[in-house]
Formats: structure tokens, sequence, C-alpha cells
């Protein structure tokens, strides 16, 4: 990733974790500043065990990650003043209040900013007098994020953020992760196998599958270069062995392929064709030959 000489937030360099018959294998990207990183794969591709990998809830078997520049674990207290994390297991005591909960965890950041929580609990009208446990599923995921982002982190990590929400609530989650970033020198990396919401709020897409990288990429990058290529006409000038085309077959009026290399696809192409977008979650299926979820 190009980052034109400027340091990215999260740098995970060659992470290797071992479960069994599953490996996270040599998983390498960067989260650059001010950007929202969309972390994909389907359930047991090995998201939250990166994530957990990143905080050091889990101990990585090779690799490294910095944030900020700074090592993890070495630097752990500093990292983790500059992060918040909402991960897969909830961490929250559901028989406290909202409000005790948030009154234990500002004393240990000195960046806590109560007048931010106040008004983020006040927009989404939670009571702090309320225990988590009273929480709707979307209330809870709300005040799990204004906990997140309640000592002012830079780096957002969210396991699965939208899961299980109706529509409006994941729309709301969403537009507070795009609120977040408004400050250019923050980021989010948020997991999802929901990929409409990957693809509506991410400026990069990380795409793991079976525990390897499939990429790591400039989401409008991505989706230019991708493109589905429908060849009309019984004379098309094409066939299955089209070059720069794969995942070919025929159709009744032609051919439909895909190619990965669209600008000189389309510098070289002869004949009746033209080219659709892919959507993320095309794109993903089309790569892993699977479903998201
Ligand atoms: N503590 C553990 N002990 C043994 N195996 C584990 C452990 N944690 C995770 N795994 C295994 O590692 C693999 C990756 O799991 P992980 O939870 O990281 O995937 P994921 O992409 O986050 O999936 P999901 O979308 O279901 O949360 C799975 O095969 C899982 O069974």
């Amino acid at each position: 990733m190009d980052l034109n000489g400027e340091q990215p937030l999260l740098d995970v360099h060659h992470l290797t974790k071992i479960y069994g018959d599953f490996q996270l294998q040599d998983v390498s990207f960067n989260v650059p500043a001010g950007t929202i990183m969309g972390f994909i794969g389907r359930n047991g591709a090995g998201k939250s065990t990166t994530m957990k990998a990143i905080m050091d809830l889990v101990k990585p078997d090779d690799g490294r990650v910095f944030v900020l520049g700074r090592p993890m674990p070495e630097e752990e207290v500093a990292v983790k003043e500059q992060v918040g994390y909402v991960g897969d297991i909830p961490l929250l005591n559901d028989n406290w209040t909202l409000d005790r909960t948030l009154q234990f965890a500002r004393q240990f950041y000195p960046n806590w900013n109560e007048e931010a929580v106040e008004q983020r609990l006040e927009h989404f009208a939670i009571a702090r007098h309320k225990k988590l446990g009273e929480l709707s599923k979307g209330m809870k995921m709300k005040a799990s994020l204004i906990l997140a982002m309640a000592h002012e982190p830079k780096l957002l990590l969210l396991d699965e953020p939208t899961s299980g929400l109706d529509p409006v609530v994941r729309t709301e989650v969403l537009e507070m992760l795009l609120d977040f970033v408004q400050d250019e020198s923050r980021s989010v990396l948020f997991s999802s196998h929901i990929t409409p919401d990957v693809e509506k709020i991410a400026d990069w897409v990380t795409i793991l599958d079976d525990g390897e990288l499939i990429f790591s990429e400039d989401k409008e990058s991505l989706l230019d270069r991708y493109k589905r290529i429908v060849m009309a006409g019984k004379g098309s000038d094409y066939t299955t062995e089209t070059p720069l085309l794969f995942n070919c077959h025929k159709t009744t009026g032609g051919y439909i392929g895909y190619t990965d290399r669209f600008p000189q696809f389309q510098r070289v192409a002869k004949g009746n064709w033209y080219a659709e977008r892919l959507t993320l979650e095309e794109l993903f299926v089309l790569l892993t030959g699977k479903n998201a979820d």
C-alpha cells in the first residue's frame, strides 16, 4: 500500500496464528489515517483472530503489529490509549448500569471526553441508569461504540458491529463510523460479513479467506479494476480462452467473463462488448467462490 510516506495507524506484518487445522497465514496489511477499512471474510475466515491478535488478546505464533508506529505488545498501555475495541465476545457486565460501566472505564483513560459521551447518549436517547442487560441489541452496540470512542482513540477496531441489527440501527451505527473519521487523523477497521455495509462506507477493503489474505486495496480502484464483461453476437471475436478474462462462460448471445485488468482489456478489446460494475458481494463470491455468510 502506497501511503505517500505517511505512517499508517495500523500496520500488521506477517501475522500467523495456528489453531489445529486452522491457520491464519502470514497476514499483512495497513490501515492509513482517515480511512474506514472493511474487513471481509466468511464465518471462520480468521477476522476475529486477527483483531484479537492486534489487541494482544491472543498470542500470535509469528508476525508483528504496530499501532501509530508503536509495537504491540511492548507498548500496550500507550497503544490502548489510542485504540477503541469492540470485540465479538462481550467484555461488559450485563448487571452493571451504563453509568457504572462508564464511571469504571473513565478512570483508565486520561483523554476521556465526558462531554462527547453525554452528547452521543443524548443523541441516541440511551439512558445511563439502565442495566446493560436491559438494553436492546442495537442500543447495546451503540452504547459499546460510545464507550469505545469515549477516550478519543485514533483507531477503532470493531468486530461485526452491524451483525444482527435491524436496518435502521445498522445505518445509525455506520453513520457513527463515518462521523468518527471526519477527523482525518482517525481510522476504523471493522469486520463484517454484510458486504453491502462495507460497500456503503469503507474506503479500503481487506478480504480474508480461510486464514489467507486475498487482497487489501482501495475499494474504488478495486471495483474499477474488476469488471464483468458481456460480449454479444455469434460472430464474437472472443472465446473462453480470451486473454485478460477469466471465469468465461458461453451464453445464448455470446460470452460473459471477468477481468481484473479492465484498463488493459479496454485497450485491446475488439468487437461488441460492454462492461458491468460488480458489487463488492459479487466480487467477494467471484474471488472466493463463496458467499460471505
Ligand atoms: N480459541 C480458539 N481455539 C481454537 N480454535 C479457535 C479459537 N478461536 C478461533 N478458533 C478457530 O479459528 C478459526 C477462525 O475463527 P475466527 O473467529 O477468527 O473467524 P471469523 O472470521 O472471525 O469468523 P466469524 O465471522 O464466525 O466470527 C475458526 O476455525 C475457529 O474455530
